[in-house]
């Protein structure tokens, strides 16, 4: 998240400085966006701005009349609109001219589409819209967000009025490459568009034997289409003939990249002897992966390729084509090896004895005209490349495999180093908690206490409401006073226990075999089902030390039997005072193996330091991530423990290495701080951070866990820092009301917030929740 945003950030500033170069040497908005700049500006004052406009482009000769000299003819306007643009410069401005030229973009869209006679319901008129929104959102700040979400209409009703105005100039430009084998129809759908012989064509011999430029205007567009020499069927004596023309195309086309490629195929040759791959992986090899992000599969004789012998083919001509290309479309995914990429496919027909309508143009049998169709995939490939690289998203997808080379978060490896706090002991003796229960005096008081009788509920109910209350409370103390006992005695148990242990260890004879336990079974499903192969497997545990579970994945590879992984656990002491603990899952099926493994050694020295050692393994993928981490605890002074660790973590072929220092005071038996600070450094890259936490505990802790603690974490990385702090809380408000509170907050304003009551008397609560609850989705609604 931090990489993130540092990357948004340099990205934000970088379109700064861009702008704010450009607005000193052109004041002046581009076409179109003064009236979209104004926020502030009601639908009514954009109304009456275009007929203000309009009359200022009447004087102009309808044949140069097109904004720029529009905005040139007239210096009053021009020193309004600087003005307006120069107002809008303060605060963030700068950034909203990126905004305005993406605004400006779809206006011409529109326009573009009007002229087509295409409509806005279109299915891929709307997938481009709606990819311009998404991407606009994604670069957008949050006090944009309104005008983003407003701009499509806007720029359609501007639209409208610029064609209703009849400007005629569009400045819409793009530059085709054609790129297939030879006698495909690259040079006769060259022809067709333009409805002129511009370019050679031959049905018997190669006709374009060198790449050249072939310029016109479509519907207004101007449009250059780059020629090119077709490339021979792919035979292992022609690759060398065919990366000779790539590569001639490639230098060609180095200086001013063409704005779509279109590849063409002829749709009659395509049958299930198909194979172009090797030409689809040259061109791949050649010009990068990249080419098919803005490629056009064109399907040439598309009115003769209808398969013969189907009958009804009216009704399987889709079908068929849709089987073609997805063959096509395979074998591209295959040459950049990433199957998410999607090429349009646009079917051709040259050959003039087929059905024209009234405009001249062929129809093809499924009743589409691919003239406009053709242009209109042109348009809309054109404008979302512009806006890729108006909002700088061009470079920012890539193609190929899946990238195994995920690099780790510092930041996460960081903070998950500072929390880690290795076991010391393997007997479930928890320092602490035994000091405290030591230090109570408490024990003796509840033998001594009077006996009390224990009321029945009909009892109890004829207590006044004054003595109900005290019989509970005494009730509680003594509760309370009962359960540390039996702390304290389950403690020493365990205690005397591992003494036992330890002097068996010493003469080293060991006793017969304990009596094996059977395992609590898993979870039956509520349905019985013959075939659940729960019922088959039972565990049993016949020694302490090793715990050995089949893992059941009902999802998982092998449905029939549905256990696919096994759980170890194994903790034990290896000498006197050194454990060793080992836990550990894994998967196995044909295609992944998944292991998730801890393993530990730890020297507790009962007066003194304790040194610990691990090992952790995950697989990621199909890497595996490795952390060794060592650990050393101090507890030099009395209620004062200091630790420091070390972490090494490999994940692929990147280190990191991580240190950390902690220290923690204890104050009496209630209050408890501990500071710690560490560093993660790796790839180049560097994190720190640290943590502060302070907490108070119950009276009654351990018993009850009443407890309220504060943290404050620091954690900073590539320049950047964020501060945030926690709260988290667990109370008994009453004897029969708990909560508990968390909550948290951070330097970049997200936070979260967390209650949770419990009671078993007060119902008006669960009404408050559902009420509030009620509330707010209501409010979210108006929202
Ligand atoms: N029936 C039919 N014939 C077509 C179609 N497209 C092209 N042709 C014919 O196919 C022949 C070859 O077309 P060209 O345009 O020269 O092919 P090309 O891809 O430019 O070939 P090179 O220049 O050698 O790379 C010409 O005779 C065209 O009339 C089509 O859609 N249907
Ligand atoms: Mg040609």
């Amino acid at each position: 998240m931090l990489g993130l945003e540092g990357r948004m950030k340099g990205f934000r500033d970088w379109v700064l400085s861009q702008i704010s170069s450009k607005s000193l040497m052109s004041p002046t908005p581009l076409l179109g966006s003064d009236s979209l700049y104004d926020e502030g500006r009601s639908n009514e004052d954009s109304n009456e701005q275009a007929p203000a406009a309009n009359s200022v482009a009447l004087p102009v000769p309808s044949a140069t009349s097109n904004s720029s000299t529009n905005q040139s003819s007239s210096t009053l306007q021009q020193a309004s609109e600087a003005e307006n643009f120069q107002s809008q410069l303060s605060g963030n401005g700068r950034r909203k001219d990126t905004l305005a030229k993406v605004e400006d973009l779809q206006v011409q869209f529109f326009r573009l589409l009007q002229r087509l006679g295409q409509s806005k319901e279109n299915l891929l008129v709307t997938k481009v819209l709606y990819r311009m929104h998404l991407a606009t959102l994604i670069r957008a700040e949050e006090s944009d967000l309104k005008r983003v979400n407003l701009s499509s209409s806007r720029a359609r009703a501007i639209a409208n009025q610029q064609e209703e105005a009849g400007m005629p100039q569009l400045g819409f430009s793009c530059r085709i490459l054609v790129l297939g084998k030879t006698g495909v129809g690259k040079s006769a759908t060259i022809n067709s568009i333009f409805g002129q012989e511009k370019a050679m064509t031959n049905a018997f011999q190669p006709a374009t034997n060198c790449i050249q430029e072939i310029v016109g205007t479509v519907n207004g567009i101007n449009i250059t289409f780059i020629d090119t020499p077709g490339f021979l069927p792919s035979s292992t004596k022609n690759v060398k003939r065919n990366k000779r023309i790539m590569l001639s195309i490639k230098r060609f086309i180095r200086k001013s990249p063409p704005d779509i490629v279109l590849y063409f195929e002829r749709l009659d040759l395509i049958n299930s002897g198909y194979s172009d791959f090797p030409l689809l992986k040259l061109i791949t090899d050649v010009f990068g992966a990249s080419i098919w992000f803005n490629t056009i599969l064109v399907m040439t004789h598309s009115s003769s390729a209808i398969p013969e012998g189907l009958e009804g083919y009216t009704v399987n001509y889709d079908s068929y084509i849709s089987q073609c290309t997805n063959l096509i479309q395979q074998y591209i995914h295959q040459a950049v090896l990433d199957s998410r990429l999607e090429n349009p496919a646009l079917f051709v027909e040259n050959h003039p004895q087929y059905p024209k309508n009234n405009m001249g143009e062929i129809i093809l049998p499924n009743g589409q005209v691919w003239k406009s169709q053709l242009l209109l995939f042109c348009i809309c490939t054109k404008v979302l490349g512009d806006v890729n690289s108006l909002l700088k998203f061009q470079n920012g997808i890539e193609l190929g495999p899946a990238n195994n080379a995920r690099v780790p978060s510092l930041p996460h490896l960081l903070s998950s180093l500072l929390r880690h706090r290795p076991v010391s002991n393997q007997s479930g003796i928890d320092d602490e908690i035994e000091d405290i229960l030591h230090s109570d005096k408490e024990e003796d008081e509840y033998d001594q206490l009077p006996s009390i009788r224990i009321l029945t509920k009909s009892q109890v109910e004829k207590l006044s409401k004054q003595q109900k209350e005290d019989y509970l409370d005494e009730l509680e103390y003594r509760e309370t006073l009962y359960l540390k006992k039996q702390m304290k005695e389950d403690y020493r148990r365990r205690k005397e226990k591992l003494l036992l242990q330890e002097q068996e260890f010493s003469n080293s004879d060991n006793s017969d075999d304990p009596e094996p336990v059977q395992l609590p079974d898993m979870a039956v499903p509520l349905s019985f089902d013959s075939d659940c192969s729960i019922h088959r497997y039972r565990c049993l545990v016949d020694n302490d030390q090793f715990l050995v579970r089949p893992v059941l994945d009902p999802q998982g590879w092998d449905h029939d039997v549905g256990f696919d992984g096994i759980n170890l656990e194994t903790a034990t002491e290896i000498k006197k005072n050194v454990y060793a603990s080992v836990v550990g899952q894994m998967h196995k099926t044909k295609h992944d193996f998944n292991i998730q493994s801890e393993c530990a050694a730890a020297y507790v020295n009962p007066l003194g330091p304790t040194y610990s050692i691990g090992v952790d393994v995950q697989s990621a993928g199909k890497d595996m991530v490795c952390t060794v981490h060592s650990n050393t605890k101090l507890k030099n002074i009395k209620h004062n423990i200091a630790d420091c660790g070390v972490s090494l973590t490999s994940f692929g072929k990147k280190y990191y290495v991580g240190a950390k220092l902690e220290d923690t005071l204890l104050i009496g038996k209630r209050l408890k701080f501990v500071v710690n600070a560490g560093r993660m450094e790796g790839h180049e890259q560097m994190a720190y951070g640290g943590s502060f936490e302070a907490s108070l505990r119950g009276e009654d802790y351990p018993v009850r866990n009443d407890h309220l603690s504060l943290t404050m974490t620091v954690l900073s990385f590539d320049k950047e820092t964020v501060l945030s702090g926690s709260l988290e809380s667990e109370l008994r408000l009453s004897r029969s009301l708990k909560a508990s509170v968390s909550a948290n907050l951070n330097s970049r304003k997200m936070g979260k917030i967390c209650i949770k009551m419990s009671s078993s008397e007060h119902l008006q609560i669960a009404l408050v929740a559902v009420f509030s609850i009620l509330k707010l989705l209501l409010r979210r609604k108006e929202i």
